[in-house]
């Protein structure tokens, strides 16, 4: 039945008229208005960005602790060795204490080279591969394409050193001294993305290639252009066929391998390749559980890493024996890919199969946490060594955004449908809202929640209340993101992606659709450097072996419990063909359909009344108040929260033609998102 029409909110009856009269003088007043809103907004921007050229803050200071064994020449002397990393007790103390052991040299990796280290990284760059992989893709807060010219400069004053770990201080410095001087003009940053005429040219070279051929420009809503954007960079960055069957061979290879040295062992796979949440570049995350549960010490971590490096399975090997968790790391000489590999756990594993729970009840999810990592990764903070945010905590982060999302609990909006809003959303609530002294996140299972921190003791960082505080979903008294130490410069390059996500949009939203053409707005604070992919996501065409065998080791465990048991999957009597069988493939994104949206109303309104303090096990839960979320929200439930959709616009404001045969309460729908839209976009602008 239809609702009842409430009187528009004064906003929106502005809009509407702005768009039925649209007289050439009305035009142009408009116009003035969006450019002069466009240069205040551009102007605060730019002072929320002076941070970025006063101080040095938001270069990552930590960076050079990070070990690259890639590039220099003791990294390359070291390739033959064992780099051992003592931490600290606690995630999140710096490293204490570095010591490279040598345990092999094996002649022919030893040859010394007379090239310089760039000479030996611009050969060692070959077209194949991935910047990701190397992390390569920084993306300053500067828009100067003078900045990459500039580096060679500096990399000589870095010792002509390792592009690598210098590329983010270079280019941030870079960066500063362009704006310090002033020299930066925010009006022509445009210069940067092809104009038509130039379009074919740069295509070829392109930083932003998921556009290619995916051409949005015409899109009446602008925050519909950066969902789709947001869709095509997904798709342009899923795994290949190829891709996840490199993947699945180094994990049997690994694993016979271990086999062969400890027969009474089985490896495992979890993190982001058991979650489908892998960047092209990410690493493997394994653990060993054996059956006499004793490989967690000293010398079988050495064991193995020497038997690796003999078995040619493994290059540039580091044991980190004296972390909590001690791990290996080492590269896959084949496939080039990065593995990590811990002992005697089981937490990991359980996460995976909690996380692929969330993705399937999770519309969203997994496209979100892939731009959030892609944008922390170019930044690099993304690694826990240095700081930075890890792949566990920006899933965390991004599944209790959507969970506590005021528009996604009303069932207001479809988050596929609003990629863009939320991804902008995302931002300003981290970068700019966020009570980060006061308030941490909980998931758990099946939901999250906000809590007071001042009432859970663990979660708080001793040194520091501006902490980030994600309590594990596996043990209420874990902190995961307690090594994030970094968290002020990870807020700040929040903050900054929302100022340039939104005035990009309103600079787009304002140009003609000429001048939109070619143009990318999530071009703007992410970029892909590195070898040209195909737009295949073919995760559907190939089983990915860590999900498999992870989804046989949960259902031979049963339930998941929190004990350390011993589970071999690769013992198994299930048929292989069983478990490497392929599903149906999930049906391709669905329109939004009126019984599926009332479908998840109720279901949401069912999700609120049943909704329990997250981390039950905790006594103390005890979930902020929802107004209170909202606060965080940044929204305000004065404005656009009071506005009924459903009524606020008659039917004739839309302009399209009814050709393909809607009926007239479809159209009213689609003009009522639109219009939605529009409001919550302009409430954007407004906060600026
Ligand atoms: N602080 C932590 N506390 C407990 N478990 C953790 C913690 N950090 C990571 N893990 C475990 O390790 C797994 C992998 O973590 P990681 O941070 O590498 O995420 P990821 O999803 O693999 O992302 P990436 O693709 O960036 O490697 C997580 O899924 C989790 O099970
Ligand atoms: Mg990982």
């Amino acid at each position: 039945m239809e609702k009842k029409r409430r009187t528009p909110s004064p906003q929106t009856k502005s809009s509407r008229s702005a768009r039925k009269t649209t007289t050439p003088v009305a035009t142009k007043k408009k116009q003035k208005k969006v450019k002069k809103l466009r240069k205040s907004s551009l102007s605060k921007a730019q002072k929320n960005f002076a941070v970025f050229n006063k101080i040095d803050e938001h270069v990552n200071k930590y960076e050079n602790l990070d070990i690259d064994l890639s590039d220099t020449e003791e990294n390359r002397a070291s390739k033959n060795s064992v780099i051992l990393i003592q931490d600290g007790d606690e995630a999140g103390d710096e490293p204490k204490e570095i010591q490279v052991v040598d345990i092999e040299s094996e002649s022919e990796e030893d040859e010394p080279s007379t090239k310089s280290a760039s000479e030996q990284v611009s050969e060692g760059s070959n077209t194949d591969e991935n910047a990701l992989d190397n992390n390569d893709d920084f993306i300053p807060f500067a828009f100067s394409s003078d900045d990459e010219d500039d580096d060679s400069g500096d990399d000589d004053k870095n010792g002509g050193g390792n592009k690598d770990s210098g590329e983010y201080n270079d280019k941030g410095s870079t960066a500063v001294q362009a704006e310090t001087a002033g020299s930066y003009d925010y009006d022509n940053y445009d210069d940067e993305y092809p104009t038509e005429d130039t379009r074919s040219r740069k295509t070829l070279n392109t930083d932003y290639p998921w556009i290619l051929n995916h051409d949005h420009s015409k899109q009446r809503e602008i925050a519909d252009w950066l969902t789709l954007e947001i869709k095509d960079f997904v798709a342009y960055i899923s795994p290949s066929r190829e891709e996840i069957e490199a993947r699945n061979q180094t994990i049997s290879k690994i694993r016979n391998a271990v086999k062969r040295l400890w027969p009474d062992a089985d490896l495992h796979v979890f993190g982001s390749f058991a979650t489908d949440l892998y960047l092209p570049g990410s690493d493997i995350d394994c653990v060993i559980n054996s059956g006499a549960g004793d490989k967690e010490n000293r010398n079988s971590l050495y064991s193995l890493a020497s038997f690796l490096k003999r078995q040619k399975l493994a290059t540039q090997v580091e044991v980190i024996s004296k972390a909590r968790v001690p791990i290996i790391k080492f590269v896959e000489p084949e496939s080039q890919i990065h593995i990590d590999v811990s002992f005697e756990r089981t937490n990991g594993l359980e996460a995976a199969k909690v996380i692929r729970g969330w993705l399937e009840h999770t519309p969203g999810l997994r496209e979100l946490v892939l731009i959030v990592k892609q944008f922390l990764s170019a930044r690099r903070l993304n690694s826990v060594h240095t700081g930075g945010l890890g792949g566990f905590s920006i899933i965390c982060l991004v599944y209790s955004f959507l969970q506590l999302h005021p528009r996604i609990i009303s069932g207001d909006i479809n988050c596929l449908e609003n990629l863009g809003t939320l991804a902008i959303d995302f931002f300003e609530l981290y970068g700019k809202n966020f009570a980060y002294d006061d308030v941490a996140i909980s998931v758990s299972e099946h939901q999250a929640s906000y809590l007071p921190k001042s009432e859970y003791p663990n979660l708080q960082n001793p040194r520091t209340t501006f902490s980030l505080a994600i309590q594990d979903p596996g043990d209420p008294d874990n902190n995961i993101s307690r090594g994030s130490f970094n968290v002020r410069d990870i807020k700040k390059a929040f903050a900054g992606a929302f100022d340039l996500l939104t005035n990009r949009c309103f600079e787009l939203d304002a140009a003609t659709f000429k001048d939109r053409l070619g143009k990318s707005i999530l071009g703007n604070v992410i970029k892909y450097r590195g070898k040209q992919r195909d737009f295949k996501d073919e995760r559907d065409l190939v089983v990915n072996k860590a999900i498999a065998e992870n989804e046989l080791y949960h259902r031979k465990r049963g339930t998941i419990v929190h004990e350390d048991v011993f589970t071999d999957v690769s013992d198994t009597e299930d048929k292989e063909a069983e478990l490497y069988k392929l599903e149906e493939p999930p049906k391709k994104k669905q329109r939004k359909n009126k019984s599926k949206s009332k479908e998840k109303t109720s279901k949401v309104q069912a999700t609120k009344s049943t909704q329990k303090p997250a981390a039950s096990n905790t006594p103390a839960s005890k979930p902020v108040h929802n107004e209170t979320v909202e606060n965080l929200m940044g929204i305000n439930d004065d404005d656009e929260d009071d506005y009924n959709p459903t009524t606020a616009v008659p039917l004739d404001v839309e302009d399209e033609d009814n050709s393909d045969g809607k009926s007239r309460s479809d159209i009213r729908k689609k003009s009522v998102d639109a219009q939605t839209k529009r409001d919550y976009w302009l409430s954007k602008g407004q906060a600026l």
